[in-house]
């Protein structure tokens, strides 16, 4: 008989607003405030929690951050091996990225792949001043040479583990479970 699962909570949803707000704080430390910074988050998992950063500085700076959502399908790198493909989701950029500070966010980082198809996506609003990122959980096994500017948790895990942030029907986030 296999063993069964074993599913833990790593963050519940305080924990998870509690690092959400300290992203927060230190986007608007890093770029001295929210002028030209814009948030996107990489659907869906990192469309949510960019709207909860942006409602976040919205409190302590009493100004709303632009915030858009990038869909990666078309841009992954085995897009062409996937069968059946994936459904092709929405991309929300109602404004230009020409000249901004660019936060991409996301739910979870581990290949670092899903990073790159976005930042290839983003190149068709505009040339950024710089891009950044954001990441409620960083698992390692990096396949890429990319690393976050902002991190909720670090999380060790083996390759067979699974971690993933669940949100409830209002799409607030609602805890990150890991899964061995
Ligand atoms: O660094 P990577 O190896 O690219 O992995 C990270 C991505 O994997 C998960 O998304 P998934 O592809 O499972 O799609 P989902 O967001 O629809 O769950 C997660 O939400 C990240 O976006
Ligand atoms: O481009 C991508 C994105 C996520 N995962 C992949 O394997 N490739």
């Amino acid at each position: 008989m296999t063993d069964p699962s074993v599913r833990t909570v790593i963050l519940d949803s305080s924990g998870i607003r509690r690092a959400l707000t300290r992203i927060s704080h230190e986007i608007l430390e890093k770029n001295k405030g929210l002028s030209d910074v814009v948030l996107i988050g990489i659907q869906s998992g990192g469309a949510h929690l960019a709207r909860e950063i942006s409602r976040c500085m919205e409190i302590i700076e009493g100004e709303r951050v632009q915030t858009g959502s990038v869909d990666i399908t078309l841009y992954r790198d085995d897009f062409k091996s996937q069968t059946p493909h994936k459904s092709v989701g929405k991309t929300d950029i109602a404004f230009s990225l020409e000249g901004k500070r660019v936060v991409l966010v996301d739910d979870v980082l581990y290949t670092g792949r899903t990073i790159r198809a976005a930042m290839d996506a983003l190149m068709d609003y505009g040339r950024p001043t710089c891009i950044q990122l954001a990441v409620l959980i960083d698992r390692g096994h990096r396949e890429l040479p990319i690393r976050p500017d902002y991190v909720g948790r670090n999380v060790p895990t083996s390759q067979k583990e699974n971690v993933e942030v669940l949100f409830d029907d209002k799409l607030q986030p609602l805890e990150v479970i890991l899964e061995k």
